[in-house]
């Protein structure tokens, strides 16, 4: 069958199970069956020529995406800034609006000139904060924590990697098994922290998400933000980090579009000298930038 025919079909399947990006998805799947990049798709279909590809993996990866599986859970991994990561069940993927997040601590560090900025990542996950971090921020140190000890096993995998390329990291980042809005938790770097960044469980939990991708298949440990307006964990995860960094240092925390205001607030009246929202690339309320 030639190239043309196999996306038409196989996105039409994907059409009728209600994905919104049928053709890309269908294409994305072929790239991985053919361990070529969507842009050699691209090219095979605007020439007409033929790819070579393993139809068993291709079929079977489509119907997994027919069932609303995330594509990112199927070809396995998943880009996050400069990285590639490696995702499966039981990790969130990570997302776009995080980037802009992790951009906006860059920017700050860069700002105030840190050296050797030191730097902890609460509810890491695949670890894309804090492996971001230390691979674009010489010498930065990392201490990640995260609660989930099977997400946390896709925190290593990532760390060992990401640290194949980045040899040097492997000395720069730390991963701890725990419960982030504890005060035992990294207890011992109270007080001497430049930045926290983080991106903790934040989801409404009258706000169950719509999306079969997102509720059936993101762990509900990475989502839900522990109370009907899902600010219950953000609040903790403040808490914690006005404790950690030192004086002058920054937070920023990323939450949902509807908790701009009240975590300001929540972070004013916890001790933060200033608290702003920051905004993601669509120009909605997305983070919490707060310094002590
Ligand atoms: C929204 S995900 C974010 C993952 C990653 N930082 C990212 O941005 O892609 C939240 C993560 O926090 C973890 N988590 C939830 N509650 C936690 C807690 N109390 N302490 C540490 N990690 C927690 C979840 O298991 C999940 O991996």
């Amino acid at each position: 069958m030639i190239i043309s025919d196999v996306i038409r079909e196989s996105a039409a399947r994907l059409r009728e199970a209600g994905i919104e990006t049928p053709e890309h998805d269908a294409k994305l799947l072929l790239a991985e069956a053919a361990g070529v990049e969507l842009r050699d798709v691209d090219k095979a279909l605007l020439m007409g020529s033929a790819l070579e590809y393993d139809e068993a993996r291709f079929s079977a990866m489509l119907e997994r995406r027919a069932k609303r599986e995330p594509l990112q859970y199927i070809v396995g991994h998943a880009p996050f800034r400069y990285l590639d990561l490696k995702v499966g069940p039981g990790v969130f993927i990570p997302r776009p609006e995080t980037e802009t997040v992790v951009q906006a601590g860059l920017d700050w560090m860069t700002r105030h000139g840190l050296m050797h900025p030191r730097v902890v990542d609460l509810c890491a996950g695949s670890g894309a904060i804090g492996l971001a971090v230390v691979t674009e921020v010489p010498g930065s140190q990392v201490w990640a924590v995260e609660l989930s000890a099977r997400t946390a096993e896709w925190t290593r995998r990532n760390l060992a990697e990401t640290a194949k390329r980045y040899p040097s990291i492997a000395s720069n980042y730390q991963l701890e098994l725990g419960d982030a809005t504890s005060l035992t938790t990294l207890a011992q770097l109270d007080g001497t922290v430049d930045m926290v960044i983080t991106n903790p469980p934040y989801v409404p939990e009258t706000d169950v998400p719509e999306q079969p991708e997102v509720r059936d298949w993101d762990p509900e440990l990475a989502l839900y933000g522990g109370s009907a307006d899902g600010t219950l964990i953000p609040e903790r995860i403040i808490e914690r980090a006005f404790r950690l960094l030192k004086p002058g240092g920054a937070l920023v925390m990323e939450h949902d579009v509807t908790q701009g205001g009240r975590l300001v607030a929540y972070a004013k009246a916890t001790g933060f000298t200033t608290a702003i929202t920051g905004q993601d690339w669509t120009g909605r309320d997305r983070y919490l930038f707060a310094e002590k």
